[in-house]
């Protein structure tokens, strides 16, 4: 008998700021809740608009001092391949929403390598893919991550898979590269989708109205090619923050 699909859930908050504050603030108990159980705890965060406003919420909620920072690691789902500092990493952001305000000690934080540090994208999937082994259990490729963050983009991409390209039949465990990403800057790096899909819980971040038919078809069943974003599922709980605009409904 194959065991039961992980659940799906679908939570519709009135608006874009209430998403960011809820969701920052259910990162840090999850956080809690894990640490509870088990150290380290492995979590892996989002660029963009959304990700980056729940990290900026999550950086002034009071229960961020109840974790146990030193006790975190944190690695990004995708990274630009821009030098370390510039404003179009996702890691700059991350930093700013959110790390520079908690304890983390600097080894915790596994960044992707940028064209300061390798000689290209591969190079920096490569590198990404050693620094996820050597954190994982023995004979596994990858940690288990406790949650992972995405940002949804307006055509469904997730990380920096997106829709109708090659990186999404990887199957391999680790980082890719992404030479054409349609969302500029066109180097990237990403988890493969595999990767994604090994985290106990996936929570995908989506506001505005400009989401409202990437969450419709993602959640509808379109295929991968079409919407990466719905075929991403957590081993536990798979968990759609969305607004009411994105999630196509009037708020209240
Ligand atoms: O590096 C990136 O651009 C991202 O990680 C990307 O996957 C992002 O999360 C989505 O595009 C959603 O971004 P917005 O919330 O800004 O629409």
């Amino acid at each position: 008998m194959s065991p039961d699909p992980a659940p799906r859930l679908v939570v519709v908050h009135p608006d874009a700021d209430l998403l960011a504050r809820a969701a920052g603030a259910r990162f840090l108990l999850t956080l809690l809740d894990a640490q509870s159980v088990t150290t380290p705890v492995h979590v892996v965060l989002t660029g963009g608009t959304s990700g980056t406003a729940m990290l900026r919420a999550a950086g002034t909620d009071p229960l961020r001092t109840a974790v146990d920072w030193t006790g975190v690691h944190v690695w990004w789902g995708d990274e630009r391949f821009a030098p370390t500092g510039d404003p179009e990493r996702n890691e700059t952001h991350a930093r700013s929403a959110l790390l520079n305000a908690v304890p983390l000690p600097a080894e915790n934080i596994h960044v992707v390598p940028g064209p300061d540090a390798v000689a290209s994208p591969e190079e920096a999937a490569a590198a990404y893919s050693a620094e996820l082994r050597a954190h994982a259990a023995d004979g596994a490729e990858v940690p288990d991550f406790a949650v992972v963050l995405l940002g949804v983009g307006p055509d469904a991409h997730v990380a920096s898979l997106f829709p109708g390209k090659a990186s999404l039949g990887v199957t391999a465990l680790g980082a890719l590269a992404e030479r054409d990403s349609p969302k500029p800057p066109p180097l990237r790096v990403s988890l493969t989708l595999p990767t994604l899909c090994s985290a106990r819980q996936v929570w995908l971040l989506a506001a505005g109205e400009g989401k409202a038919e990437a969450v419709a078809a993602s959640l509808g069943g379109a295929p991968v090619e079409e919407a990466p974003a719905g075929a991403v599922h957590g081993r536990q709980l798979t968990l759609w923050l969305v607004d009411a605009a994105a999630a196509g409904v009037a708020a209240s």
